[in-house]
């Protein structure tokens, strides 16, 4: 029998469909891990000429998943039918950095994919569109596709820092001997990058202070380096980049956004309205709660000095990035 009142479909355009994250977050929101078990989802995936086969072969495996909860697969190599009538866009796909390649270099090439992709969600997606920025470097990228879409609210475009977070909150407990459920209060200020500043200083693990229980040399010492460098390590390990974590982290980013945080924080990269003395624009990531399907910046924390160092650090890499895309001609002029 079907369901009465089943809800209508969420359509969810992932890019980069065809890549490693894209295979392993496909198989999930498809299962129900973004929405919940009730709400189904339609696919469309988003690939270059290049990647399509690989999206074909995903979406071929998909139907062989046999998911009660997924209602289309689409395929497509245009923004402008992959982002039609979208409601979460997860723009994934992005050129990755080879050897020889200056930083100026990955900020072009990308910009030349995240201008036209924010052009074609200003024009295609649904009215309440949702964009969340994983393929690197996130923020800036972010920035990019969010001043390329002047007609959709900034505060719906946001970068992903959530692995930071959930990195940042994996390496506590494993350090504490606690339980990830016992932690609360970390926080990812800045730039996903490696000046980016994992902060205990609201943090608690059973109620108690987290730099009590770990101390502050570790808790403001090696373990900022440890998770600012994890994505680097997990490269080491397994020669190549994260990505089961990655496409972990990018669900439950948009299962909070859409379903609510309650009284716990995450980290997101959100475009700044000017907390904690970040400039307005920035898309710079800070504690925030989701709230009736938007962010919330968790407001009136104490920054100490220590704490003031590292967020301005990171946030003067974000504003460097800003500039150069911005010379670049990527961004239209203020
Ligand atoms: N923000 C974060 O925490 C993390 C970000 N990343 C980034 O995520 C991105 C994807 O990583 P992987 O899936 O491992 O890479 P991958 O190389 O396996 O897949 C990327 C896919 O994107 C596609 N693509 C490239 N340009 C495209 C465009 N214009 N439109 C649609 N698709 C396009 C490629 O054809 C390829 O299939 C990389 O930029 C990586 O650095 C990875 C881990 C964590
Ligand atoms: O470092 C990389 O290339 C991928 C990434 O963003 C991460 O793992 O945090």
């Amino acid at each position: 029998m079907t369901a009465m009142n089943a809800p209508q479909p969420i359509t969810v355009t992932v890019t980069g469909a065809g890549g490693q994250i894209g295979y392993a977050a496909l198989f999930r929101i498809a299962s129900g891990a973004m929405f919940g078990a009730d709400q189904p989802v339609a696919l469309r995936l988003l690939e270059i000429p290049q990647g399509v086969k690989g999206a074909e072969g995903a979406a071929l495996e998909l139907i062989d998943g046999a998911f009660p909860l997924l209602a289309s697969i689409d395929i497509s190599t245009t923004p402008d039918e992959g982002f039609a009538g979208t409601n979460v866009a997860l723009l994934v796909g992005s050129r990755p950095r080879t050897a020889g390649m200056e930083r100026a270099d990955l900020l072009a090439a990308n910009g030349a994919i995240f201008g036209p992709q924010g052009r074609a969600i200003n024009e295609h997606a649904a009215d309440d569109v949702r964009v969340l920025v994983v393929g690197n470097p996130a923020n800036t990228n972010a920035l990019i596709a969010q001043r390329n879409a002047p007609d959709v609210p900034a505060e719906r475009f946001t970068a992903l820092t959530r692995l930071d977070h959930n990195r940042a909150v994996g390496l506590l407990a494993e350090r504490a001997g606690a339980r990830v459920a016992d932690i609360s209060g970390v926080t990812i200020w800045g730039n996903h990058s490696t000046t980016q500043y994992p902060d205990l200083s609201h943090a608690t693990i059973s109620g108690r202070a987290a730099l009590d229980v770990v101390g502050e040399t570790w808790g403001r010492g090696a373990y900022i380096e440890r998770v600012a460098n994890r994505g680097a390590e997990i490269i080491e390990v397994r020669g190549g980049s994260s990505v089961a974590s990655a496409a972990n982290a990018a669900i439950d980013h948009v299962r909070d956004w859409a379903l609510g945080t309650g009284e716990a924080w995450t980290s997101v990269s959100l475009p700044s309205t000017g907390a904690y003395g970040i400039p307005e624009g920035l898309i710079a990531s800070v504690p925030a709660h989701a709230v009736d399907g938007g962010w919330r910046v968790v407001e009136g924390l104490e920054i100490d000095a220590f704490s003031r160092a590292k967020i301005d650090a990171s946030v003067a890499e974000l504003a460097a990035e800003r500039d150069q895309v911005a010379a670049m001609g990527l961004i239209p002029a203020e």
